[in-house]
């Protein structure tokens, strides 16, 4: 996952563009970057690392300008080589800057494409390359020098048409503005807003609108699947629906893990949203062992902690922090390599004994995917003295790759691929583990905005609503996703940057 964001302003932003990339630094760890405009000149500074080591103030000198565009990313595609980093850019037509929030499920065909019909040149193995040089065509395409907001949905218009997976995207078009769009199922967030200022309207867009409300914009709405919005460097907002038979089906992941939970996604707050989790996932406690012996509900911190105090409370348990999280090590799980997600674990959160000594504790987390967390965690509470260690996650089993955006590719790292509950808790060294139902997990969001038809639940349940994903595309990802062929090409990966001139 990653995060994006874009701001035409009416003074420099490239403060707030810092200040809106730390909002959403829980989307993506891996690389930062910012590019603004100013004289027909952009600027551009992007490395790896967290938001707060890419730029330092020399950047911040750097970056001028009233319009800009940032990015936090988590690899889904490529490699981890700063020169996947984001924004990307291309010099014609008029040169553009984009980033992107999500993956394409057919980011090789249009690379083949690209070469052969279009006659484009694609540097590096990221599909959001792929996404920049597809929409630059298409814009190409209106021929004219002087650009209208027509030719600009025309050319999403066309991005929609060629592109499939999930996608949301911001772009900065020099000398014209700031088009956002996302696919037309809305798979993937994006929100925009307004702040009025003594200098006149700015406008906002990111994936979150966490971000927009630190930084003083109002949420206007969501971006409806295949909708673009273009504003203007004069500070003029346009919308547009570009898809030809838009769906609604938003990642229902984002409420289970990866949003922040003070965001509103679709309509859904996720912080109600994981509240409704803790409790579905408490009625079925009861349902399925009504004369357990739990002494008390322990979240693993951080994500679960919304879920699990509603639960506790239905159950009519104590609720103790058991676990204390350092809160300078980041999450784990959008980690890349196993062995650092491992160390992070331990690294990261510490017990408290008291809480565990000879009782029988219940563990609660948001999800088990890799079942990294769980299984550590659960050596650590009986380490601590727990008489008994129970498990609890409130979403569903992970049992398929996510490909829209989140990084899950290989079905045989997922800890319930394959094993049913009771091999799970053996694995994980649970006296049981129970898992939330998906339709109680649909319920759960559903319940947040009625007019949502249907959610992205493919991880949980293998049905992909783009409809292009089959058997053969999931083998090559699992051959070419897996951790050790990341590894493998992280070691040989360089870190040349062969675009526009990166602020160093
Ligand atoms: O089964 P796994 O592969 O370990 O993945 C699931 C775990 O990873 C996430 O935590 P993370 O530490 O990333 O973030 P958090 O602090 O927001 O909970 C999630 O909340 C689970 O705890
Ligand atoms: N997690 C994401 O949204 C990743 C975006 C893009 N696919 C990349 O790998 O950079
Ligand atoms: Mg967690």
């Amino acid at each position: 996952m990653c995060g994006i964001i874009g701001i035409v302003g009416k003074s420099s932003v490239n403060q707030a563009l810092y200040d809106g990339l730390t909002m959403l630094q829980h989307r993506g760890q891996d690389a930062a970057g910012i590019v603004t405009c100013e004289n027909n000149r952009f600027f551009l500074r992007k490395s790896n690392g967290l938001v707060q080591n890419v730029f330092h103030t020399r950047h911040m000198l750097d970056l001028r300008g009233n319009v800009g565009i940032g990015h936090v990313r988590y690899p889904t595609a490529g490699c981890a080589s700063t020169a996947e980093a984001q924004p990307f850019y291309v010099n014609t037509p008029y040169g553009i800057a984009l980033a992107h929030n999500g993956n394409l499920t057919n980011a090789d065909v249009l690379k083949k494409e690209l070469f052969h019909e279009d006659l484009r040149h694609i540097n590096t193995d990221s599909d959001s390359e792929v996404l920049l040089n597809i929409f630059a065509h298409e814009l190409h395409r209106s021929g004219r020098f002087a650009l209208t907001d027509e030719d600009i949905f025309a050319a999403v218009r066309g991005v929609h048409r060629r592109c499939r997976g999930g996608y949301a995207v911001v772009a900065l078009i020099m000398g014209y503005g700031i088009v956002a769009f996302r696919d037309p199922n809305g798979i993937r967030p994006l929100v925009y807003g307004k702040a009025e200022t003594e200098k006149g309207t700015e406008y906002m867009v990111a994936s979150e609108s966490a971000a927009l409300s630190v930084l003083g914009f109002n949420l206007i709405r969501d971006v409806a699947p295949g909708e673009a919005v273009f504003i203007d460097i004069e500070g003029h907002l346009s919308t547009r629906q570009c898809a030809d038979n838009p769906g609604y089906s938003p990642c229902i992941f984002e409420l289970v893990y990866m949003a922040r939970p003070d965001s509103i996604m679709d309509g859904i707050s996720v912080y109600k949203a994981r509240l409704r989790m803790g409790k579905a996932l408490a009625k079925k406690i009861e349902r399925v062992y009504p004369d357990h012996d739990i002494d008390v509900v322990i979240p693993i911190p951080d994500t679960s902690r919304t879920a699990a105090l509603p639960l506790s409370y239905h159950l009519n348990l104590k609720y103790r922090e058991g676990f204390v999280k350092n809160r300078y090590i980041p999450r784990t799980f959008i980690m890349p390599g196993q062995s650092q997600r491992k160390k992070s674990v331990k690294q990261k959160l510490n017990v408290i004994d008291l809480e565990f000594k000879d009782k029988n504790v219940l563990l609660v987390d948001d999800s088990i995917v890799r079942g990294t967390t769980a299984q550590q965690i659960i050596e650590m509470a009986r380490q601590a003295g727990a008489r008994k260690v129970y498990f609890a996650s409130a979403a569903p089993p992970v049992r398929y790759p996510n490909v829209y955006g989140i990084d899950m590719p290989s079905v045989q790292e997922l800890l319930a691929h394959n094993r049913n509950e009771e091999q799970i808790a053996r694995k994980i060294g649970a006296d049981w583990v129970i898992y939330q139902d998906l339709e109680d997990l649909i319920a759960c969001a559903r319940k947040g905005n009625k007019n949502v038809p249907r959610f992205d639940t493919s991880c949980f349940d293998g049905d992909y609503v783009t409809g292009d994903v089959n058997q053969r595309y999931l083998e090559n990802l699992e051959r070419t996703r897996n951790d050790s062929a990341k590894n493998q090409q992280m070691n040989k990966e360089s870190a040349e940057v062969i675009d526009l001139h990166n602020v160093a």
